[in-house]
């Protein structure tokens, strides 16, 4: 069944829960409380574009100077920030941005609202903002693991424009001092580590992502470089900040 996205507009509970049964929603279960659901087609093609000329125009974009392994570089991706008031500050690779608010740009609550009614019981109060111009920009490995998140964080992740590859890798065990994974046989771990520790999802425009439980403690994820990629991809990374 294919969810439709109307009009963004006050609906009633009933019109909104019949929404969300029409959507095709595929929840993969990553193993100790860590879990993903991903439902391609959250909002409709025609509306996504329409979101993606808009937030490609009108954003705020920057590219930022981060830190990563003590050194300097320039992000390789564009940025903007979105955030309630009053909130603790978010801090990554060094970079502090500034908040934007919500009233700033009134179609980033639209689709905030229509993220709430997908995921009903869920709240998300800030919203990090992505525009990959090609290819060669990225996001490399990492966890959205800031203190400010707490300890599961849940991060609703909606994507507009160029399909791109999204990776998730589980993060190597820890082993306690003197029993380490080092002391097997290298055919041993290679066998333990195979299958299952890496997931990719080919993100669609208009798809909806959800990285929940511990995910952030005990994954990784990335957007890998994709050298032939010309076309834009804009993605929107909804949070809670406690
Ligand atoms: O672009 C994406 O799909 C992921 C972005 C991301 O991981 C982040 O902003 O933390
Ligand atoms: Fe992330």
């Amino acid at each position: 069944m294919i969810f439709k996205f109307k009009a963004v507009s006050q609906k009633t509970n009933a019109e909104a829960d019949e929404e969300v049964s029409e959507m095709k929603k595929q929840t993969l279960d990553l193993g100790n409380g860590s879990h993903v659901i991903y439902i391609p087609r959250f909002l409709s093609f025609d509306q996504s574009w329409k979101f993606f000329d808009f937030l490609n125009t009108h954003i705020s974009w920057t590219r930022p100077t981060i830190r990563v392994f003590g050194r300097s570089c320039v992000q390789p991706r564009d940025t903007c920030y979105v955030a309630s008031p009053g909130l603790p500050e978010l801090i990554y690779s060094g970079y502090k941005p500034r908040v934007y608010s919500w009233d700033d740009y009134p179609l980033l609550k639209d689709i905030l609202d229509a993220v709430h009614r997908a995921l009903p019981g869920s709240r998300f109060n800030s919203l990090l903002l992505n525009r990959y111009k090609g290819g060669n920009d990225t996001v490399g490995w990492h966890a959205d693991d800031e203190k400010l998140y707490g300890p599961t964080p849940e991060i609703a992740s909606v994507s507009f424009g160029c399909d791109r590859e999204f990776l998730l890798k589980k993060r190597p065990e820890k082993s306690p001092k003197g029993k380490g994974s080092d002391d097997q046989p290298a055919r041993k771990r290679l066998k333990q580590s195979s299958h299952t520790d890496q997931y990719s999802f080919n993100l669609k425009h208009g798809s909806l992502l959800v990285m929940g439980g511990y995910t952030q403690r005990d994954w990784l994820h990335s957007v890998p470089k994709r050298a032939k990629i010309e076309a834009t991809r804009i993605n929107l990374t909804f949070r809670l900040v406690l």
